[in-house]
């Protein structure tokens, strides 16, 4: 039997951003609508799978949550040229968190592959009374970096799901002709399997029809 396709393609994502920026609040949110206000530092990578239809595609999409304190550099840095898509975060109530982007971007600078798709967001903006860093100033270091930009909360979900989502576009964009070709592929290999097994059973209707002549 030919099985159903899960998804069609898989992509990697990465999180990365300061210590309590709220990566991993952001991540399960996404993933299982939760929002749990506890902060337990995330300890090297950790990673979770969603899957996304996107312009009729199955896109499986698997996010590694980085942990932001420098002892976890080393190891977190490993993951960098696995992704396609980056997710850099700040936390609009810190500045410090918003300044040392200038430093997780030069490390990926360093390591990540050329193809590597980014976005920029602003976590926690429910917080808008502790606020020190601004819509404005978010989105032109945005521009400079030529990213796209949100601002987005885990607790209250808004944006959430848009910015996953968009930087999975901006991927399967990135990687088209890729995805094309594979695509193209799968379904040459799904047809030419259902026609051998069309083909079998015919085969085996033939090979009755044999027997019962006898
Ligand atoms: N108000 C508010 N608090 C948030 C939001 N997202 C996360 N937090 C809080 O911020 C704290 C840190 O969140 P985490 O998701 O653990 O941060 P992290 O970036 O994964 O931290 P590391 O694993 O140490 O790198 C937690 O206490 C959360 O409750 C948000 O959108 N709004």
């Amino acid at each position: 039997m030919v099985m159903a396709k899960q998804y069609d393609v898989l992509f990697r994502l990465i999180m990365l951003g300061d210590s309590g920026v709220g990566k991993t609040c952001m991540l399960r949110r996404f993933t299982d609508s939760e929002f749990d206000p506890s902060h337990i530092s995330t300890i090297g990578v950790d990673f979770k799978m969603k899957t996304l239809e996107i312009d009729g595609i199955k896109v499986r999409i698997q996010i590694w949550d980085t942990a932001g304190q420098e002892r976890y550099q080393t190891i977190t840095k490993q993951y960098y040229r696995r992704a396609q898509g980056i997710i850099f975060v700040y936390d609009i109530t810190n500045m410090p968190s918003f300044q040392h982007l200038a430093k997780w971007a030069s490390d990926v600078d360093e390591s990540a592959p050329g193809t590597v798709q980014r976005i920029l967001v602003g976590n926690k903006s429910d917080e808008e009374l502790r606020r020190q860093v601004t819509k404005d100033q978010g989105s032109k270091l945005a521009e400079t970096y030529g990213m796209e930009f949100f601002e987005t909360s885990a607790s209250t979900s808004s944006n959430i799901s848009e910015s996953f989502t968009r930087v999975a576009e901006l991927v399967l964009q990135a990687h088209k002709r890729d995805v094309d070709n594979l695509l193209g592929s799968l379904d040459d290999y799904l047809e030419n399997a259902a026609l051998d097994e069309e083909k079998g059973s015919q085969d085996a209707n033939d090979n009755t029809q044999k027997t019962c002549a006898c």
